[in-house]
């Protein structure tokens, strides 16, 4: 685990001693998730569910948040079940989903979702020609229901492919009251107003945290790394984890703590878990 200053590794020991009072926020994708091909079968790590358990006997919540739809990573990351066992151990785990547009958490175990945004069906009859215009018409459409995502990592040249597709799915977003949301080999396009960092405001809001870990991957975990950074400007302790990738530099200039992706990740918690024991005994 490299700190990215002394500051940071003081800001480690302070979460440690505060792990009672802290919810520890986890993006899916490249984060608890190794990035795959095919993002219908990006399962969560063999190892989290086991790591995750174990972390709940020491901090008052989990969360992921998430761009995926909340049913599609309760799916992917059997986090029914490790909800199950997580409040077990005496906490919670809560599921934000589409950016914090959905939720699930293990007291209602319900997902309670908004209706998708009305210029979404219009965007997408529009997308083909878009598609066609930039020599990008095999890129794969993910419909999430609330939004639409299109992935470049299956065609021949992803970053070109990505880099000619901006553009013009940014305008038809634009044309339909959409905001786009940029990604690893993907271009999501969903309603403007929600993302990650309302999420983290929601979770200590409801959780009362006296403290707060983030980790995440990509450009849409910036807005989380800000809401953390605003809490640890009011006190709280705080760190901020870059799960990072030769794909997205971004948040490792944000993060107190760099890791090589979900491994890196997985050890930093089971090091958090064994950390926040000692301190308990
Ligand atoms: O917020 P996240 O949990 O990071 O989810 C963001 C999007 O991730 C997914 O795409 C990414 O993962 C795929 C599977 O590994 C990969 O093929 C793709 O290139 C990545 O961008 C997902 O498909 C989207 O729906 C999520 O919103």
């Amino acid at each position: 685990m490299e700190f990215s200053s002394p500051e940071a590794q003081r800001r480690y020991a302070e979460l440690v001693r505060a792990a009672s009072r802290a919810v520890v926020g986890l993006d899916f994708d490249g984060t608890l998730s190794p990035i795959v091909d095919d993002p219908s079968v990006a399962h969560i790590h063999d190892d989290a569910p086991g790591v995750l358990v174990d972390l709940a006997v020491h901090v008052r919540a989990l969360a992921v948040v998430t761009g995926r739809p909340a049913r599609q990573v309760l799916a992917l990351g059997g986090l029914d079940e490790v909800g199950e066992l997580v409040h077990d151990a005496g906490s919670d785990l809560f599921v934000f989903g589409q950016y914090g547009n959905e939720r699930w958490d293990t007291q209602d175990r319900r997902v309670r979702s908004p209706r998708p945004p009305h210029g979404l069906s219009t965007f997408l009859l529009g997308l083909p020609r878009v598609l066609r215009e930039a020599d990008a018409a095999d890129a794969y459409v993910e419909e999430k229901g609330l939004a639409i995502a299109v992935h470049t990592r299956r065609l021949a040249d992803p970053q070109g492919a990505f880099e000619r597709l901006l553009p013009s799915v940014s305008d038809l977003a634009a044309a339909n009251d959409l905001g786009v949301e940029p990604g690893r080999s993907v271009i999501e396009v969903r309603a403007p107003g929600m993302h990650k960092g309302e999420a983290v405001r929601t979770l200590v809001r409801e959780t009362r945290a006296g403290a707060f870990l983030f980790a995440g991957d990509d450009l849409g975990d910036v807005e989380a790394f800000k809401a953390v950074d605003d809490l640890r400007r009011q006190g709280m302790p705080t760190l901020l984890v870059c799960s990072a990738s030769e794909e997205q530099s971004a948040l490792a200039e944000l993060a107190d703590v760099v890791v090589a992706g979900p491994e890196g990740v997985l050890d930093l918690l089971r090091g958090l878990t064994a950390d926040a024991a000692s301190v308990r005994t």
